[in-house]
């Protein structure tokens, strides 16, 4: 599936700098915090306000479906002239569409929410969101008491039938796809006349700082979590409070851009990096020091800085899966070899990953094998050519990564980077062009 805005359909020659970087960059919000604060916000009984939050495709479709459900999400203007978000909690009702669109927060946050509503709600999205895995997330809805009608395959299309309540209780599912099954249904939880606990069987949940952040996040709006046990999550029922939030800057979309500054040499600034955080993408420093980087966390930021040598690393990258496309990407450059293991399941997210990376970087002249839970990448030399991306947003940093070294990489469709972060080749090439430690 390609960009949704035609106009944005473009393919863009990826910079090839020749030089040094030094810059800084502000990102915009996180995407997994932004999303599930608009969640919890439409759940809680008062109203709340998010500072900052990420405007990109996938949270502005979060926005929507919430809103299609009775919650009224305005633009409030803030200082320095961005619009935070004012969440105004209604009964939620029926009779809606949501668009999911490609995310996998809003075709797995937002059916558990639907079930407390009253009437149907019916639930689709792009045609590649249809391959992606959701029967976890349906079959345990119906455990819990709600009625959903699908084709049985356990994938987008599915409707949602709600009658106003939820019954919650106890609930087993295999995560092993996606940590975001169990997020689900946490969030939605509190709101459930039992409460949910949810037990996972299986192999090894990914992602599982992401269910850190959803615990966090519901404490913060006053529910009860249990996850003492391992693979055991217990939310008692309890009404959430509204939250005033200032959302942390994306730590996932800030990985092609510190890295810009180890495979350039220089060094690069992401201001605002939080000292506490359960993203993921906090991973990105140990990784980028392991590759060769020094990385300085200050109160007024992280630095990273480079020589522009890159060392090949082992990773297990279970925990921080949406790291894969950049760190794979980075590993391309590197002077020794790189194995990247435990991300399987990233045959499952915005396209098999897994596959995409073997095919456009071996495309491009790496010597890259693809095994069952990762990547194998050797020392190559490199050539330009297109990169494809598959209507997946870290398909573009991965391919503006390699032009940083590579001359001549033409991503393809970079539009499709909107999913998370629309001003991502203007931030880029406006890093590349700075020549002293200026602001962006
Ligand atoms: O809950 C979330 O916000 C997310 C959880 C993770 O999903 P998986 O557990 O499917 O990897 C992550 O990769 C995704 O980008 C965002
Ligand atoms: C896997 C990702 O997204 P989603 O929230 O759609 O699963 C991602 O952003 O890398």
């Amino acid at each position: 599936m390609p960009s949704p805005d035609p106009a944005a359909r473009v393919d863009w020659p990826a910079p090839t700098p020749g030089h040094a970087v030094d810059a800084t960059v502000t990102l915009p919000g996180s995407k997994s915090l932004t999303n599930r604060y608009l969640v919890l916000a439409a759940l809680a009984n008062s109203p709340s306000m998010l500072r900052a939050p990420l405007r990109s495709r996938d949270t502005l479709l979060m926005a929507q479906a919430l809103r299609s459900l009775g919650t009224r999400i305005e633009d409030s203007p803030a200082q320095g002239g961005s619009l935070d978000w004012l969440v105004t909690p209604a009964e939620l009702v029926g009779g809606a569409t949501v668009d999911c669109g490609l995310a996998g927060t809003v075709m797995r946050f937002v059916p558990p929410v639907a079930a407390l509503a009253s009437g149907e709600v019916r639930f689709d999205g792009d045609p590649q969101a249809r391959v992606r895995p959701m029967g976890p997330v349906l079959d345990a809805l119906r455990t819990l008491g709600v009625t959903i009608d699908d084709d049985g395959r356990g994938t987008l299309p599915f409707t949602v039938r709600g009658n106003g309540s939820v019954r919650g209780g106890d609930v087993t599912l295999d995560a092993s796809e996606s940590s975001q099954f169990v997020s689900a249904l946490l969030l939605a939880g509190a709101r459930y006349a039992e409460g949910v606990t949810v037990h996972h069987d299986g192999k090894p949940v990914p992602s599982e700082p992401h269910i850190a952040m959803t615990v966090e996040t519901l404490r913060d709006a006053g529910a009860f979590v249990d996850d003492s046990d391992a693979n055991t999550w217990r939310v008692e029922p309890s009404e959430l409070s509204g939250l005033d939030v200032q959302v942390e800057p994306d730590l996932s979309n800030a990985a092609p851009f510190l890295a810009a500054a180890l495979v350039c040499g220089g060094r690069v600034t992401v201001p605002a990096w939080p000292q506490h955080t359960t993203q993921a993408g906090d991973a990105v420093r140990d990784i980028l020091d392991a590759m060769g980087a020094d990385v300085t966390l200050t109160r007024e930021g992280l630095t990273v800085a480079g020589t522009g040598e890159v060392n090949g690393v082992d990773l297990d990258l279970h925990d921080a899966s949406e790291l894969t496309p950049v760190v794979a990407a980075i590993a391309a450059l590197a002077d020794s070899p790189s194995v990247i293991r435990g991300v399987a399941h990233i045959r499952g997210h915005e396209t098999d990953r897994l596959a995409a990376l073997a095919r456009e970087l071996g495309t491009l002249g790496s010597n890259v094998t693809e095994t069952d839970d990762g990547l194998r990448i050797a020392p190559a030399p490199l050539h330009g050519g297109t990169f494809h991306t598959y209507a997946d947003h870290r398909m573009v940093m991965a391919g503006a990564v390699l032009g940083l070294r590579v001359p001549d990489v033409v991503v393809e469709d970079s539009g499709t980077v909107a999913k998370t972060l629309p001003e991502f080749t203007t931030l880029w090439e406006r890093m590349l062009s700075s020549t002293g430690p200026a602001h962006q």
